[in-house]
């Protein structure tokens, strides 16, 4: 996601400088100018070397990159990383200061995001949480929709970079918001995937085509893009990740924390969840969320 989010910024005339714990996969990300406006921009994103050749510069650390700018994006795994960055040695903490703003993209609880916003104002820093919906091919086309809450004055300075990025950008509020409503996107979109596989495993076991199953549900009125998009790649067993199975599972674990807390049954989700650890312990969590659909198979035929 932040190599593609980051190869848009520097198409549009940002200047990028990009840093990553495995440097030579990904880096981090760090811009100082947009077009005709000369606004500092700081982004801390995943990207890979490719960034580089396409007029990207890399910074050392985190820290480095805050140091460097004025603000900084970032784009993790899960909450552990999105912590790890901010308050770890070489850090976002060591050089946030009044002045610099620091925007987390990754995908996290409003509990970790609330923390990282603690920290941060606490150094008189400011802070937005702006998790995305939408996958790598919408993040390559800038097509992304952007979750965002915490400090508005931060989140109308970044617009700019936002319209780059994405096709649409909320602003949800105080912090949590927008952590909450990717929570709750994602919960229904893992849910969604569990139901679809089953539909297509009963169909095939039933002696029914699946592909015309395919055609039957993009004609009526739950036709969606996720089935139209993973249907076809499903019923291929092409499982090349856009969204790593992992992530959808840590979003749907995050997600029945937050029906925890606010004691909301949720038995499809927890279903679903289920499903998806099973997937990671067949060892499919670097695939695509859809290889979901193997765990049914792994069942077996029935007599
Ligand atoms: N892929 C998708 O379709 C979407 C993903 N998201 C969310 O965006 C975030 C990124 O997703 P995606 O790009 O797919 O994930 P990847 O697994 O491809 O990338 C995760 C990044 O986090 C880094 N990272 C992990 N742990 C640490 C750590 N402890 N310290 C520093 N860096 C760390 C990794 O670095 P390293 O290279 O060193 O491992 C890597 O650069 C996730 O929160 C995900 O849920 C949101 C919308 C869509
Ligand atoms: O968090 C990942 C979302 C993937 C998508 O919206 O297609």
């Amino acid at each position: 996601m932040g190599k593609a989010m980051s190869m848009n910024l520097l198409r549009h005339g940002f200047k990028v400088t990009v840093w990553n714990r495995t440097l030579s996969k990904f880096v981090f990300l760090l811009c100082t100018a947009l077009l005709s406006q000369y606004l500092e921009w700081n982004l801390e994103i995943c990207v890979c070397d490719e960034l580089v050749k396409h007029g990207a510069s890399i910074g050392e650390t985190p820290a480095a990159v805050v140091q460097k700018c004025k603000y900084t994006i970032a784009m993790l795994s899960d909450p552990a990383a999105a912590l790890s960055v901010v308050f770890d040695k070489d850090g976002v903490l060591e050089q946030i200061c009044n002045g610099k703003g620091y925007i987390d993209m990754s995908t996290v609880d409003a509990d970790s995001s609330s923390k990282i916003c603690e920290a941060i104002t606490s150094r008189g820093g400011r802070f937005l949480e702006a998790p995305v919906s939408g996958s790598k091919k919408p993040a390559e086309d800038g097509q992304l929709v952007i979750l965002a809450a915490g400090d508005k004055s931060l989140f109308d300075e970044i617009l700019p970079a936002f319209d780059v990025l994405g096709k649409k950008s909320f602003f949800l509020g105080e912090v949590g918001n927008g952590a909450k409503m990717k929570l709750v996107v994602n919960m229904t979109m893992g849910s969604m995937m569990n139901a679809f596989s089953e539909g297509l495993t009963l169909a095939g076991r039933s002696g029914l085509n699946p592909q015309t199953l395919l055609d039957v549900l993009d004609l009526g009125a739950i036709a969606n893009p996720m089935f139209k998009m993973k249907g076809p790649t499903m019923l291929q067993n092409n499982y090349s990740p856009a969204f790593p199975l992992k992530h959808q599972q840590k979003d749907m674990r995050l997600a029945l924390a937050l029906g925890d807390e606010n004691a909301i049954s949720m038995p499809v989700a927890a279903a679903a969840n289920e499903a998806f650890k099973k997937a990671r312990s067949m060892g499919l969590g670097d695939l695509d969320f859809s290889a979901v659909f193997e765990t049914l198979k792994a069942d077996g035929h029935s007599s």
